[in-house]
C-alpha cells in the first residue's frame, strides 16, 4: 500500500551561503552588500555607524581586493565559482540517488546570499505543487550567522505565501556518525598519499566571540566535532590543533586564529602540517585561496616545510550518502 508521503510532492532544498556572480568589483559590491547588511551576519553595537562604514568604506574598498581573490579561484573547480558548482554536484548527487527510490521528490539548490536566491528555489518548488519541503543547509555546526540567517530567508519568502507548505529545517549534524566518517576517511585517504603530518590542524570558519558570549552554540559545536573526529582518527591530544579562520573587522572573534598558528608553529618545530576544515562541505573562498594560498605562505614564510589542504567533502560518495541519509530521516 502506498504511504501518504509517496503520494505528496516533497522538495528537497540544499542551501548554502552563496557566492558572487563573477570575480569582478561590481559583482563583489552587490554580493558584500546583501550579505554585510544581513543582521544575523553583521549585529551592530551601532547601526547608522555601521551603515556608514559599509556603505562610505568597506564597499569601496574590499570588492577590488576581493575580486583578484576570487579570480585566483574561479573555474578552479567546475566552472565559475567553486561553492556555486560544488552545491550543483553535491544536489545532482543526491537526487540521482533519492529519485530512483521516491518518484516523488522534487530538488533544487538556494543561496542566502546572491544566486540562485533562496526565494527562487521556494517559488520554483512552489510552482511544482510541493506541500511539504526537506531543507538542509549545508552547514553541520549551527550558527545564528548562518543557520538561522537561513531560516529567517525562508520565512521571509513564506510570509508572503496563502498557503504553505509544511518545513523540515534541518539544523545542525556536527555529531553524526557520517559527517564524520566522510571526514576521517578523506583524511586517511589524504595520508596515504601524503604521509602523515607532525600534527593535524582542524580548522573552522571563526565568528565574533561577542556572539558566542551571548549564547551562539556554534564555538561548541566546532569543539565537539573536532574532539570526535579526533577519536575517529585515533588521535592524542598532542597530535591535532583546534582553531578559527575568516577573521572580520576589527572586534575579538572565536580563538585561537588559524593564521596566528601558523606564523609559529615551525619556531616549535612543527614543520609538517595537513589542514582540514570541517564546517566547509563545498570548497570556496575560504579554503582554496585563504588556507590553500594564503595560509600556506605564512606556514613556509615562517620555516614550515610541508603543508597540504584536505580537500572538502563536496562531492564525495561517501558526503553524498550522508546527506541522503540526513534528508531520509525527514521524509
Ligand atoms: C562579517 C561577518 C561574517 C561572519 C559572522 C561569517 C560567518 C560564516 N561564514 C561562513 C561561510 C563562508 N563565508 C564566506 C565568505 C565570507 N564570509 C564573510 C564574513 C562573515 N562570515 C565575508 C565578508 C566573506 C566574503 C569574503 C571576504 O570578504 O573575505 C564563504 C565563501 C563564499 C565563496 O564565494 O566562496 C563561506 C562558505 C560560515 C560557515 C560562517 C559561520 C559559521
Ligand atoms: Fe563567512
Ligand atoms: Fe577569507
Amino acid at each position: 500500500m502506498l504511504a501518504l508521503y509517496d503520494l505528496m510532492k516533497i522538495g528537497i532544498l540544499l542551501t548554502n551561503l552563496g557566492t558572487p556572480d563573477a570575480p569582478t568589483k561590481a559583482a563583489l559590491r552587490r554580493f558584500l552588500s546583501e550579505f554585510l547588511s544581513d543582521p544575523r551576519v553583521i549585529d551592530p553595537p551601532n547601526k547608522l555607524i555601521w551603515w556608514l562604514a559599509l556603505n562610505v568604506v568597506i564597499l569601496n574598498i574590499r570588492p577590488k581586493r576581493l575580486a583578484k581573490n576570487y579570480a585566483k579561484i574561479w573555474n578552479k573547480i567546475g566552472i565559475g565559482s567553486p561553492l556555486l558548482s560544488i552545491t550543483k554536484l553535491q544536489l545532482e548527487g543526491v537526487k540521482k540517488i533519492l529519485l530512483e527510490q521516491h518518484e516523488n521528490l522534487v530538488f533544487e539548490m538556494g543561496m542566502r546570499y546572491g544566486n540562485p536566491s533562496i526565494s527562487s528555489a521556494l517559488d520554483k518548488l512552489r510552482a511544482k505543487g510541493c506541500e511539504k519541503i526537506i531543507v538542509l543547509p549545508l552547514y553541520p555546526q549551527y550558527s545564528n550567522t548562518t543557520t538561522l540567517s537561513t531560516l529567517d530567508a525562508i520565512n521571509q519568502t513564506l510570509d508572503s505565501w496563502v498557503q504553505k507548505p509544511e518545513i523540515a529545517f534541518i539544523e545542525h549534524y556536527y555529531d553524526n556518525n557520517g559527517y564524520l566518517q566522510s571526514l576521517t576517511n578523506s583524511v586517511l585517504e589524504h595520508q596515504t598519499k601524503h604521509g602523515k603530518p607532525d600534527k593535524l590542524m582542524i580548522s573552522f570558519h571563526g565568528i565574533p566571540q561577542r556572539y558566542v558570549d551571548n549564547g551562539d552554540v556554534y564555538y561548541d559545536h566546532c569543539v565537539s566535532t573536532a574532539k570526535l573526529l579526533a577519536k575517529k582518527l585515533d588521535l592524542d591530544e598532542s597530535d591535532y590543533l583546534f582553531s578559527f579562520q575568516s577573521i572580520f573587522g576589527r572586534e575579538p572573534w572565536t580563538k585561537p586564529q588559524t593564521k596566528e598558528r601558523l606564523k609559529t608553529l615551525a619556531g616549535d618545530g612543527v614543520v609538517h602540517i595537513q589542514v582540514i576544515c570541517p564546517g566547509f562541505l563545498a570548497d570556496c573562498l575560504e579554503t582554496l585561496e585563504e588556507i590553500e594560498c594564503e595560509n600556506r605562505n605564512y606556514f613556509i614564510q615562517a620555516g614550515g616545510r610541508q603543508f597540504s589542504y584536505i580537500s572538502a567533502l563536496n562531492d564525495r560518495d561517501d558526503h553524498i550518502k550522508m546527506l541522503i541519509d540526513l534528508i531520509s530521516t525527514h521524509l
